[in-house]
């Protein structure tokens, strides 16, 4: 055996079902090398089937072993994006954990920390916060002048918004959050960051992206509404290339990694139907989900919880998207504003597909990671005409959904184009996303039959 391999042995005999080739820093020693594995997700065993390591191969086939707890490191990352993804989830998960900090304080204490922005959205202190921090991990992680982002917010708003404490609440947050970045096994900063430091992370996301070159492409907190409302909110964070998406990662601070915990998680559900949530340790209150394009793979972890014990690294498994075809046992999402899109013509589409569970209406990207995860099959919006949608509330839900087995278009059924700058130029009236082409197809007729018939 050529490297030391720690993983326990089990003795089933495997129907191969999977296999692929996996970069493993650090799994087998303190070696880091590429292995290739088949895998048989239905009794969840794995074997080595060959090692290579500083460019030499060594075939090596392993027992057949129990799929590692830790799935972490054999997760599906393509090699080409490997660092990037790993970074991208770290810094993803201590921005939720930011998030739920500021959520909590919101909530219970009704603070200040909420503000309009000129379109009269709300923007809080979690949206800056993340920013800051999100920008200097990537910048610390993989240089300053390799990373460009293109981000929601910025600091012209934060200096204009004349709120006693705003900035210092933003600046004492972002390190707050930084200096727990060893527990995420990343460096935190030797000392806290300055105001100025601070506001310099938020306004490094300057980029507006574009069809050349690589940029990230960040939305803080969205569903900011919902945030606030002590609901449902996502933390969004992709990565474009050439104008491709090539990964993204979704992190879901309310929504556990399985569905029936969702009755356990909002705080007025718990106080009116007196359901006492699952033991701390089996209850994954939230969770990060991530995948890199071409892969083929999602992968979804938990969120690293409070206690100060559990460090990186952190477990994942895969995720795939519902296999039901059929309209009138398929669950459509939309977002919870009439505002944001339109509820009367996805009513008349629903009927008129068949559709016959009530939509699901959740804030954020929450509702890509429902899809991803086959807790429900299409999403659906249709924004109100002239509105013109922004690359960082759609760029990392997409690439998450294509890769668990679903599709993502306009309503045109043409794939959504990054390339174009901040928004979605050129989208073809709505957005539609599904577990599958079947009713992926159904619904681009349906839209077609009735549009002109609409008032959109
Ligand atoms: N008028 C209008 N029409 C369509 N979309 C809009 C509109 N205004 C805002 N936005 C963007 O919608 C993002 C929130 O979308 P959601 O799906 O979460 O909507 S909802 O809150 O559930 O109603 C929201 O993202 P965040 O600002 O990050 O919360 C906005 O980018
Ligand atoms: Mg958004
Ligand atoms: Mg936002
Ligand atoms: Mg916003």
């Amino acid at each position: 055996m050529p490297l030391n391999c720690s993983i326990s042995l089990a003795t089933k005999v495997p129907h191969i079902l999977g296999q692929g080739r996996r970069y493993a820093p650090n799994h087998f020693g303190k070696t880091s090398c590429f292995l290739t594995y088949s895998r048989n997700y239905q009794n969840k065993s794995l074997q080595i089937v060959s090692l290579s390591k500083l460019n030499q191969t060594q075939n090596y086939t392993s027992s057949i072993m129990e799929e590692p707890k830790s799935l972490d490191l054999l997760s599906g990352k393509p090699e080409k994006y490997s660092k990037e993804i790993d970074i991208a989830v770290r810094a993803v998960q201590m921005a939720c954990s930011l998030c739920q900090k500021v959520q909590d304080s919101i909530i219970s204490k009704s603070n200040n920390q909420v503000q309009s922005k000129d379109d009269n959205s709300l923007v809080t202190v979690a949206d800056w916060s993340v920013q800051a921090t999100v920008s200097w991990i990537l910048c610390e992680s993989l240089g300053s002048r390799n990373v460009s982002i293109v981000a929601e917010e910025d600091v012209e708003t934060l200096s204009k918004t004349h709120k006693a404490g705003l900035l210092e609440a933003v600046v004492q947050t972002v390190n707050e959050c930084l200096a727990e970045a060893p527990r995420f096994g990343l460096n935190a900063p030797g000392v806290a960051l300055t105001t100025s430091e601070v506001l310099e992370a938020i306004s490094h996301c300057n980029s507006s992206g574009g069809p050349i070159g690589r940029f990230w492409a960040l939305d803080p907190v969205d569903g900011t509404l919902g945030f606030v409302r002590g609901d449902q909110y996502a933390v969004a964070l992709a990565l474009i290339e050439e104008g491709e998406v090539v990964l993204g990662v979704l992190g879901c601070p309310n929504y556990p990694m399985r569905k029936e915990w969702l009755n356990y998680h909002h705080r007025y559900h718990r106080i009116i139907s007196k359901l006492t949530p699952p033991t701390s340790e089996s209850w994954d209150k939230g969770c990060v989900i991530y995948a890199g394009k071409g892969s083929g793979e999602a992968w979804m972890q938990p969120l690293l919880q409070g206690n100060k014990k559990l460090v990186w690294p952190n477990s994942a498994r895969p995720v795939r998207v519902s296999s039901i075809n059929n309209p009138a046992l398929a669950t459509f999402c939309e977002p919870v504003e009439k505002a944001n899109s339109s509820h009367s013509f996805t009513a008349g589409l629903a009927h008129s597909m068949g559709l016959r569970m009530q939509p699901l209406r959740v804030y954020s990207m929450v509702k890509y990671a429902a899809i991803a995860r086959g807790d429900a099959e299409i999403f659906m919006k249709f924004a109100r005409a002239g509105y013109k949608e922004k690359i960082w509330d759609h760029a990392a839900g997409a690439v998450i959904i294509q890769e668990a087995g679903g599709v993502v278009t306009d309503a045109g059924g043409r794939p959504l184009d990054f390339s174009k700058g901040m928004y979605l130029d050129g989208l073809d009236r709505g957005i539609i996303a599904c577990a599958g082409p079947v009713l992926h197809d159904k619904i681009v007729e349906a839209v077609d039959a009735s549009w002109n018939s609409s008032s959109l």
